[in-house]
């Protein structure tokens, strides 16, 4: 069942008098229950369609529905609420706060929803133990490894028990075995119904996958499964 849908939609940018298609009309579903990877080289578009994806930003034409809703037709208050309750991030360089401890980054976002502190300190606990963190949940985020502290941000980004996980290069910085690890984290996500879409430059991504696109100038092309060598 598909929890985003794209239909004919691109997005320029307007610098001045300057005009930049970074994506092509496009249209696209991410499903529940499934790995997406979005290759392609640099500058090719791949951030603006997760950004799209993540209603980070609106198209210029086309249609966006998220979870059900139109989301050209939103407030900007209407479009955070919607990704504060639906869809949790995971970067490249983590973006976790460092003067807060593992578990208080994790429960951040349900203090941004007010949740009482009891349904606050359970769902912190049991993201935690999903990722198999609880063992380092009072060290601060420069005390931790490049593997864990990602870890981390994935149960920042589950902890509100999002239908979607959007991760832009959540691997770049990580070594081949922390890199394991956090891909079998989101490739769980998914097994367990969440629809999670995954940025990537990184050709050793390709067998956490079900399905993958790649984006070239601007362009969205599916890829089956034998032709997802990434160029080797
Ligand atoms: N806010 C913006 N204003 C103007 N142009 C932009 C903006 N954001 C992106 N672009 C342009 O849109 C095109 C696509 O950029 P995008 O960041 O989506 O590519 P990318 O594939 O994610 O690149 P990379 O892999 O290097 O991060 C590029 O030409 C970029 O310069």
């Amino acid at each position: 069942m598909s929890i985003v849908e794209l239909s004919e939609a691109n997005k320029i940018y307007r610098t001045g008098d300057q005009m930049v298609t970074a994506l092509d009309k496009t249209s696209l579903a991410l499903n529940l229950g499934e790995l997406l990877l979005i290759i392609g080289p640099s500058g090719s578009g791949k951030t603006t369609l997760l950004s799209l994806l993540g209603c980070l930003i609106n198209p210029t034409e086309g249609r966006l529905l998220v979870d059900g809703r139109e989301v050209n037709t939103l407030s900007a208050n209407a479009m955070a609420a919607l990704r504060l309750n639906t869809i949790g991030f995971v970067f490249q360089q983590f973006n976790l706060l460092s003067p807060l401890t593992a578990e208080q980054n994790v429960a951040f976002p349900l203090k941004m929803q007010k949740l009482s502190s009891n349904e606050i300190s359970r769902k912190t606990r049991e993201a935690l133990e999903k990722v198999k963190m609880t063992h380092r949940r009072k060290n601060l985020p420069r005390t931790l490894s490049g593997g864990e502290q990602q870890r981390i941000a994935i149960a920042r980004a589950l902890v509100t028990n999002p239908k979607i996980v959007l991760c832009d290069e959540p691997t770049a910085s990580l070594d081949k075995d922390s890199l394991a690890i956090v891909m079998e984290e989101l490739r769980l996500l998914a097994i367990d119904g969440k629809a999670v879409a995954v940025v990537t430059h990184d050709p050793r991504l390709q067998k956490y996958a079900d399905r993958a696109v790649e984006v070239n100038n601007g362009k969205v092309i599916p890829l089956n499964k034998q032709s997802m060598d990434f160029g080797r």
